[in-house]
Order: C-alpha cells, then sequence, then structure tokens
C-alpha cells in the first residue's frame, strides 16, 4: 500500500518530533511537530504520570497511525485520561446543591457537663475542629448566590467522641411539619418539570400553589420574603439547628435544646434591588466574600446559644415544641451563649471537601438526642440514604473530609472504595480470639430512654394546628423598613405566578396574619376586592409580642468591621485622601477596593499611580457596603459620559447607601439624579473620613428609602 506523503515523516519522527523552543510573552515551551507547545519537567517540578503511576512523554498527541490516522486503542494514556474524565460529575446534592465550606474550630466557653454529657462541652477552652458548609436550597450546583432562598448552614463538629453534624439553616423554622411532604415542597420550588425553568427562583405558579394550600408553611413564608432570604454575606448572617434536641447528662437526665449560631458582625442583607443586580455582576458573591475574608485573615465568627428548658417548660408553652415550624422567642427562653465557631481555613480543594462532604443530621455524639419533631425524624432517615446515592458507596465515611478525627474501630468491611478494612483475624464480635473492638455501656451512646406509648395513627397533632399566630409575631417584629421589603417580595414574587386564583389565595392568607400587609400587597397585585380570609384551623392570637431578636436590622453591626467600601477614582484624583480612607477604614476593620475608568487604574494629582481593583463596567455600586467618589473635575467631566458610572452613583443612592464624595464629584451625583440628603457625605478633607465611616456603620440610610421608591 502506498503510504501517503504527509505521514512518511511521521515513522522517522515516531511522533515524538519537537525540540525547538517556543517563547509565549514570559513562557519558555518546546515546540512539536504539529506546531503544539510541550511543557517539560526541568526537575524541579514533578514528572506526569498515569494513575498507575507509569511516567508520560507527551500529553498532547494520542497515540496513531501515522501522523494522519487512526488513533490506536492500545493507547492506555489516552484511555485512562478521557475514561476519568467522563466519571468527574457525580449527582448534585438533590437539595442544597450550590454551596461553599471552610474549615475552622468551635471553642467551648464553659463546661456543660450538668446538661449534657457531650464531650465537645466539657472542658472550657477546648477547640474541636470543625468544617461549615453554606448553601442556598433551590438552585443548582452553578446557580448564583443572591437568589431569595434559604441559606443551608451546615456544621461537621470534629468531637473527640464522634463527628456531631448540625444541619442547619440561617432560618429557625420550615415549610413543612412533616418529613413526608419534603419531596412536595421541593418538587414545588424547583424548575417546572415541563418547562425546566425557572432556576433557583421560587417566584413561579408552582411554588406558591403548593405554599398557599399548605398553610403550615405561613411562618416559613414571612421569614423567606423578608431580607433574612437575601443576606450580604454567609458571615453576617445566624444559623438555627430548627429542631428541639435533647441535652443527655452522665445522670442520664434530660434538657430540651435549641441551637442559634450567631455572627459575631452582626446581621446584614442587601435589598432585592440589588440582590437581582448582584446576581448578574458577580454570581459568587457570597463564595468570593467568604474566600476574600478568610485568606485575609479577617475570620469570621459565631457563637453558638443554647435555649434550655425543661419538660414543664414544654408542657406551658403556647405551641409545640416538637413543630419545626414555631419558634421559642428569646425574651421566653433565653439564647446562651455556649462556644464560638471561627472559619479560618478555606478547603485545599473543592470538590474534595466542600463537595464531598456528607452532613446527616443522625451524627449525634453520646449527650446529644433527637426529640420526636416529625420532620427531624425524617431527617434521620434521609440524609444516610441520598449520601450513598451521591457519593457512590457506603464507604463515603471513608473519604477524609467524613472520617471522624477520634479513634474508632468497627466490623464494617468492603464495599465500593473500602479504604480501611478490620486488620486481623476477627472482624465480627463477640469472638474468642481476644480481638477487639468491644462494647462499652458506660462510655456508649445510651439513647434517652423517654416513655412513649399510644397507637400507632397517621395523625397530625393538633397541638400544631395554629398556622398564623408566630407568622403575624414575626411581621410585627420587624422594622416599617423590614415590613415594606416583605411586602414588595410577596408582591415581586406573586406578579411573577400567571394563575390569579393562587395569588389571591395567598392574599387570603395574609388576611390572617397583618391585613395592612394582605392590603398593600392585594393592591400591588391590582387585586380590587379583597379575597375573603383563608379559613383558619385555630383562630390566630394577635396577643403576641414583638421580639427584637427577630429583626435584621435591630440586629446590625456595632462597627463597620468587615464591609467594604467601592472608591470612584479618575485620574488627577487626591492620592492622599484615597491613601488616608483607605488607613482609617483598615483601621475600622472594613476595608476598600479601587474602581477606575480603565484596568491597571489612575495617575493622581501628585503624579503617583494608584493601582485599580475593578474598571467601572465590572465593579458596580452593587458589590459593595458604602460608596466613595474620589474624582478630579476633568475625570468627573469624563465620566459622566458612561452610563455604567451613572449606574454606580444612582445605585448606592438607590440602595439606600451612604456616599462620600469630594467637590468635584457633583456632576456625577447631578447626572445620576441623586438630591443629597444626610447620607451623601462631603469628603473634604482627612477629618471628614472619620464622620463618614461613622454614618457608614449604619449600613443604609433607610430614611431615604420611600424617596427612591426601589
Ligand atoms: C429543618 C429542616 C431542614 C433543614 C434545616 C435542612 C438543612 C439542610 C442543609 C443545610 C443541607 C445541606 C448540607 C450540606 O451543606 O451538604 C441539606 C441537605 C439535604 N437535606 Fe435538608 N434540611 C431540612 C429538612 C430536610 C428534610 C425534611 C429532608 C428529607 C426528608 C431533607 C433532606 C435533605 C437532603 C436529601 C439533602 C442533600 C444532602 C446531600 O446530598 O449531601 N432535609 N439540608
Amino acid at each position: 500500500m502506498a503510504k501517503s506523503s504527509r505521514n512518511s515523516k511521521a515513522s522517522a519522527s515516531n511522533g515524538s518530533a519537537r525540540g525547538a523552543k517556543a517563547t509565549i510573552h514570559d513562557q519558555e515551551l518546546s515546540r512539536g511537530n504539529g506546531g503544539e507547545l510541550h511543557q517539560v519537567t526541568d526537575g524541579a517540578t514533578e514528572v506526569l504520570t498515569t494513575a498507575q503511576g507509569a511516567p508520560i512523554s507527551d500529553d498532547q498527541n494520542s497515540l496513531r497511525v501515522g501522523q494522519r490516522g487512526p488513533t490506536l486503542i492500545e493507547d492506555f494514556h489516552f484511555r485512562e485520561k478521557i475514561f476519568h474524565f467522563d466519571h468527574e460529575r457525580i449527582p448534585e446534592r438533590v437539595v442544597h446543591a450550590r454551596g461553599y465550606g471552610a474549615h475552622g474550630y468551635f471553642e467551648t466557653y464553659e463546661s456543660l457537663a450538668k446538661y449534657t454529657r457531650a464531650d465537645i462541652f466539657q472542658r472550657a477552652g477546648e477547640r474541636t475542629p470543625a468544617f461549615v458548609r453554606f448553601s442556598t436550597v433551590a438552585g443548582s450546583k452553578g446557580s448564583f448566590d443572591l437568589a431569595r432562598d434559604v441559606r443551608g448552614f451546615a456544621v461537621k463538629l470534629y468531637t473527640q467522641e464522634g463527628n456531631w453534624d448540625l444541619v442547619g439553616n440561617n432560618i429557625p423554622v420550615f415549610f413543612i411539619q412533616d418529613a413526608i411532604k419534603f419531596p412536595d415542597v421541593i418538587h414545588s420550588v424547583k424548575p417546572e418539570p415541563d418547562r425546566a425553568f425557572p432556576q433557583a427562583q421560587s417566584a413561579h405558579d408552582n411554588f406558591w400553589d403548593f405554599i398557599s394550600l399548605t398553610p403550615e408553611s405561613m411562618h416559613m413564608i414571612m421569614w423567606v420574603m423578608s431580607d433574612r432570604a437575601i443576606p450580604r454575606s454567609f458571615r453576617f448572617m445566624e444559623g438555627f439547628g430548627v429542631h428541639t434536641f435533647r441535652f443527655v447528662n452522665a445522670k442520664n437526665e434530660s434538657t430540651f435544646v435549641k441551637f442559634i449560631w450567631k455572627p459575631k458582625l452582626g446581621l446584614q442583607s442587601v435589598v432585592w434591588n440589588e440582590a437581582v443586580k448582584i446576581n448578574g455582576a458577580e454570581p459568587d458573591f457570597h463564595r468570593r466574600d467568604l474566600w476574600d475574608a478568610i485568606q485575609s485573615g479577617n475570620f469570621p465568627e459565631w457563637e453558638l446559644c443554647v435555649q434550655l428548658f425543661d419538660q414543664n417548660f414544654a408542657d406551658s408553652f403556647d405551641f409545640d415544641i416538637l413543630d419545626p415550624t414555631k419558634i421559642i422567642p428569646e425574651e421566653i427562653i433565653k439564647a446562651m451563649p455556649v462556644g464560638r465557631l471561627v472559619l479560618d481555613r478555606m478547603p485545599d480543594n473543592f470538590f474534595a471537601e466542600t463537595e464531598q462532604v456528607a452532613f446527616m443530621t443522625q451524627n449525634v455524639p453520646p449527650g446529644i438526642d433527637f426529640s420526636n419533631d416529625p420532620l427531624l425524624q425524617g431527617r434521620n432517615f434521609s440524609y444516610l440514604d441520598t449520601q450513598l446515592k451521591r457519593l457512590g458507596s457506603p464507604n463515603f465515611t471513608h473519604i477524609p473530609i467524613n472520617a471522624p478525627k477520634c479513634p474508632f474501630h468497627h466490623f464494617q468491611q468492603d464495599g465500593h472504595m473500602a479504604m480501611r478494612n478490620p486488620v486481623g483475624r476477627a472482624n465480627y464480635e463477640p469472638n474468642s480470639w481476644g480481638m477487639g473492638p468491644r462494647e462499652n455501656p458506660q462510655k456508649g451512646f445510651r439513647t434517652f430512654p423517654n416513655q412513649e406509648e399510644g397507637q400507632k395513627v397517621r395523625l397530625r397533632a393538633e397541638s400544631f394546628a395554629d398556622h398564623y399566630s408566630q407568622a403575624r409575631q414575626f411581621f410585627v417584629s420587624q422594622t416599617v423598613t423590614e415590613q415594606r421589603h416583605i411586602a414588595m417580595a410577596l408582591t415581586f414574587e406573586l406578579s411573577k405566578v400567571e394563575t390569579p386564583s393562587i395569588r389571591e389565595r395567598m392574599v387570603s392568607h395574609l388576611l390572617n396574619i397583618d391585613e395592612g400587609l394582605a392590603e398593600t400587597v392585594a393592591e400591588k397585585l391590582g387585586i380590587r376586592k379583597l379575597p375573603k380570609r383563608a379559613d383558619p384551623a385555630v383562630e390566630p392570637r394577635d396577643d403576641l409580642p414583638p421580639s427584637d431578636p427577630l429583626s435584621i436590622i435591630k440586629n446590625g453591626p456595632e462597627s463597620f468591621k468587615g464591609r467594604k467600601v467601592g472608591v470612584l477614582v479618575s485620574d488627577g484624583c487626591d492620592a492622599t485622601l484615597v491613601s488616608d480612607l483607605e488607613t482609617a477604614l483598615a483601621k475600622e476593620g472594613a476595608t476598600m477596593e479601587i474602581v477606575a475608568p480603565r484596568v491597571g487604574g489612575v495617575e493622581a494629582s501628585d503624579g503617583s499611580h494608584i493601582e485599580g481593583k475593578q474598571m467601572i463596567d465590572g465593579g458596580p455600586s452593587v458589590l459593595y457596603d458604602a460608596v466613595a467618589l474620589i474624582v478630579s473635575p476633568e475625570g468627573a467631566e469624563k465620566l459622566t459620559k458612561e452610563a455604567a458610572t451613572r449606574d454606580f452613583v444612582a445605585d448606592a443612592f438607590a440602595h439606600c447607601k451612604f456616599i462620600g464624595y469630594v467637590a468635584a464629584a457633583q456632576p456625577l451625583l447631578d447626572k445620576a439624579g441623586v438630591e443629597p440628603d444626610e447620607g451623601v457625605i462631603p469628603l473634604a478633607s482627612k477629618a471628614d473620613i472619620s464622620p463618614f465611616i461613622e454614618a457608614c456603620s449604619k449600613l443604609r440610610l433607610w430614611a431615604r428609602e420611600p424617596t427612591v421608591k426601589l
């Protein structure tokens, strides 16, 4: 057979002809036969190998017959590489698919031996390693961070007596009272099955159809329609264990407990108009925020608080402590701080740690036990089951992120990907080989022997039937601004619902919560005649007093610490003012980011160069807690012509942010239609910086909001 002339060189070079040097800007590589680039080890980097450890000579070309002939199946390197790639994806979590994790530690304040024998709570000052994963619920893995959604707040504590997973949310109640309804609520919020949209959004018919037929969800709906569902940062949100758990002490006495994580930096959320824009400008807003904070040594911190109560309290409380749609207000049972959680290290690898971490509510050490909450009982089945599906083997506990950090010994063996098997002859007990491990009745986990009796029934307890009273209590605990946001959120969500009867049904529920709220939403939805209020199972109470801990604004930060200012600069700006601002912000524990008209930065009036982090088009003001406009007259003149600059200023104003500005920036304010108020603060000299930062610590000038009509 005649060889093609093009192929003839191949046999001579044996497919490995290369050697000519190629310089690509700052990189020296060698060039192969077809012009492709090869990066060859110089001895300082490791040699590339197959997964079996065989060194690889050429990772740019598959093995073929001649230069232009067919690829050979003999090419084990090619086959192994592609095979592995083909199998890279594992199923995403069925809920909470999008998440971000970090390592840290939990530090115990004082011994809680009186209440629990849990090892983690025995010794003051002791540190326990922790891994935390924050998440959204509804969206896919690749969805944006600022969906209106519940945030998962899952904490794995590697205690000396086994892993304790506190798998909580940033909202203390849930949509449903019984785990049997979980598939329904999740199906309803996920993209509709025929059209496969909307992604990561509850604003659609299916969700509101289900909710409007599930009155037990009304309390949760108030929370999800509040700004709690659009947090500014994972660092500024609370976490809740939701259910009532039990502490059990060494004498086998039980105390009921609810868990709350409170952020040291105070609570903060964004506004909806801002969230929508952040999702476009920076879909990884929350991820980047956590990454930046931890990488720069600003370790976020939460206090773990416990609400402790006994059976007598449970019997006398207005609501059932087993009902996960109810809270116990902190005015009734104090939230007692018992330790702190510090996140100080990002994972080395996202997949290995954050993606493969397997949280399970049933992971409790001795001293912590479950209550009969039917949602918790159902979760205790679901998590183990789902991890097997997602991680593909019962040996997911062998993955380092999931393995306990205390000694552990058992006879479980084999299965896919077994990393550890029992050593020696005994793989069962009892045995007469004198080989452990053995039970320990004193130290081992003992379930609290609660007395249970009754008929087997499929029946919801009557004590779960009040669906509206605490929803109302949540609403009246909010500031006027927060109440307005709830009304706006309900209006937005229901405006996306296409079926009028679903909207009206929701208004009929709102009438049981707050008439003013119902009327506002109905008016904005164009519902002329208010529907009849929904029939309540139990007449809603209106005597539950407002509870301040339920409001975000009433629990904001004490300073501007941990927050960020976006500083818009131009050529010819005042470099000293910029650096004085940076120094003052650093002293406050805050940061700033330079936004410039072009990549690279600007030349200041004193000839110095100011490095820019963002170009104006890529650094909209929605990414910052406050902004400063430090420009020269010529710079301002040029910037007024850019739509991105107008949006920068107009959005900062509309989102009620504090704006610091030099006199030369006046045209920017004018162009954005800003009529200065007390939140628009002149920065004439260094002396003005401190009052500006002090104002910023209030985060937003909410008094402005009615004038900007978001
Ligand atoms: C109080 C109510 C609930 C809370 C606070 C909650 C919280 C969470 C959190 C934080 C995660 C993400 C864990 C992670 O970051 O890996 C999660 C995942 C999950 N939850 Fe829940 N959840 C609740 C109710 C339920 C119920 C009732 C079920 C089922 C009956 C359920 C089933 C699941 C499943 C299957 C996953 C995915 C786990 C994985 O693949 O790793 N959850 N939940």
